[in-house]
């Protein structure tokens, strides 16, 4: 997935300018920065959610394989599915563990008792949750922990097979085991998915990314691999945040 001369006003405020991204297949991109420098919204470009806003406008090309997906007659519901979200808080349906995972699938018109098993089964394992759940895969979702239920949104997001993965600091509202846990999901996730993460955590970032974007107010400084980021940034503002001289 790329971003190419992406800028994007939310109330008539340019909140990102001119950000060209080649988001790498089947890695973690972390995008770092200050407390509103935009990534939560450069995250949200890339599934078209900035466009749920009331006065939102987005000009340049994100390009999804070959799909500009912002030209005009894009299927939002299947770009959703290409590219799924989760966000910081983890917002499971108050319903079963088990229909959580089913909603998406059904929607796609998957209604076989034993089709809806394995699908689920699969993506529970995937999102490093079958072991914790499968005695009480008919119990209410909210009444998981909230690492479980993180875990869930996660399974619930891969059940139906996207290709990216965007996460909005999925750690944040979570204890530190949880957080290890999701770190390592990430690992393993990666194999599949193409996976793009915000965090305000840098040794999160520096733990789980391959690449990192470091952006300021509303520009992408610099982008590179993680360890050069961390190790031998080439812009002295980059160099300023991660040693915490601003920010
Ligand atoms: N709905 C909105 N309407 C108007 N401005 C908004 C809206 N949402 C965000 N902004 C502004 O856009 C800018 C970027 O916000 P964004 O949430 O993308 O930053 P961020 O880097 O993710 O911040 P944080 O780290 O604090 O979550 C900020 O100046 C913010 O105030």
């Amino acid at each position: 997935m790329s971003a190419q001369n992406l800028s994007v006003s939310l109330a008539g405020k340019t909140v990102l300018d001119q950000i060209s991204l080649d988001i790498p297949a089947n890695r973690v991109t972390a995008l770092i920065g200050p407390s509103g420098c935009g990534k939560s919204t450069l995250l949200r470009s890339f599934n078209r959610m900035n466009e749920l806003l009331d006065d939102a406008s987005t000009e340049g090309q994100v390009l999804l394989d070959e799909l500009n997906i912002y030209q005009t007659g894009v299927d939002l519901a299947e770009l959703r599915r290409r590219v799924g979200i989760v966000f910081q808080k983890p917002n499971p349906f108050p319903l079963s563990v088990y229909e959580n995972v089913a909603f998406g699938l059904r929607l796609q018109g998957i209604n076989s008792a034993r089709q809806l098993d394995e699908l689920i089964a699969a993506a529970l394992q995937k999102a490093a949750l079958w072991h914790e759940v499968k005695d009480r895969l008919y119990d209410n979702a909210l009444t998981l922990s909230g690492g479980q239920q993180q875990r869930l949104v996660i399974a619930r997001a891969i059940a139906i097979e996207p290709e990216v993965l965007l996460l909005d600091e999925p750690a944040s509202a979570l204890d530190p085991i949880s957080t290890l846990k999701i770190e390592e999901l990430l690992y393993e996730l990666k194999q599949q998915y193409t996976i793009v993460i915000v965090t305000h955590n840098m040794q999160q970032a520096a733990r789980v990314s391959d690449f990192t974007a470091f952006m300021n107010l509303g520009q992408l400084v610099e982008f590179d691999a993680t360890n050069k980021i961390f190790t031998d940034p080439r812009q002295p503002q980059t160099e300023d945040y991660i040693t915490g001289r601003f920010g």
